[in-house]
């Protein structure tokens, strides 16, 4: 059975002084919820955000990391460095990962086999570019980028998958797929790896929508069917803003 789930993906804000101070606002205010919550701050706060969080159900995950073991790539935060410090899910394939730092499809694959090499959950985001809707070539798009990084993996690994499709025309702009878009994407998607592997791993994965979800907007895309959640990223650096999308959750 699919889990809910509602992440906030903190991108590259609030030091440390704010990540404390948003952390135990959300952990003052979280509500009894079926939804799984989590947050993704920077990689410098997450083993903070970890200790601070130890009491709490909030799970701390990775924005990011690398796909090598260790090795000569400064800069760069491995698989077993945020297993050592308690963090065992990582967010790969961002679009801003994508489009600001060169991650392709077979970089992403890398990372993706990684990850799930150390036992880690994949939390993998995909979507389209503005022309590709405007294209029609939406469907398409997204269907190589699942191809591309996930289904050269076994069955059994798609247990540690969770699925966040973030159309990138909706991300910080204000605008968000109507829901109705939001719902045929994500059928789409269930259809797609319905036929690349079998309905009851469709069935049983969380597809997130991520892109401008706020508290107005919560209720409406989180009610359709196929949408288990959202990955939240700038009403995620509110806190009344992040729980009342977590209350959406119904
Ligand atoms: O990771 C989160 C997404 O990029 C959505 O960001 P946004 O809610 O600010 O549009």
């Amino acid at each position: 059975m699919r889990s809910k789930i509602v992440a906030g993906n903190w991108k590259m804000n609030k030091n440390l002084a704010e990540t404390e101070v948003l952390l135990a606002e959300l952990s003052a205010k979280l509500p009894d919820t079926k939804a799984e919550v989590m947050v993704a701050p920077t990689f410098v706060n997450l083993s903070a955000a970890v200790d601070q969080l130890k009491s709490s159900s909030i799970e701390v995950v990775a924005q990011n990391m690398h796909f090598a073991e260790n090795g000569a790539y400064t800069g760069e935060i491995s698989a077993n460095m945020l297993l050592g410090i308690g963090v065992d899910t990582v967010i790969i394939g961002h679009s801003e990962r994508r489009a600001y730092f060169g991650e392709t499809d077979e970089i992403l694959a890398k990372k993706v086999v990684a990850a799930l090499g150390k036992n880690m959950r994949v939390m993998f985001c995909f979507g389209e570019e503005l022309e590709d809707r405007k294209s029609s070539n939406h469907f398409k798009i997204v269907e190589s980028q699942l191809k591309n990084a996930l289904f050269s993996l076994d069955a059994s690994a798609w247990s540690k998958i969770i699925l966040a499709y973030e159309p990138v025309w909706a991300i910080g702009t204000g605008e968000t797929a109507s829901p109705e878009q939001a719902q045929e994407m994500h059928a789409f998607i269930r259809k797609t790896i319905t036929n690349a592997y079998d309905a009851g791993i469709a069935n049983n994965v969380s597809i997130l929508y991520g892109g401008s979800v706020k508290p107005n907007n919560a209720v409406e895309i989180f009610s359709k069917p196929d949408v288990d959640g959202g990955l939240i990223g700038g009403a995620a650096l509110v806190a009344d803003d992040f729980i009342a999308i977590i209350n959406a959750i119904a």
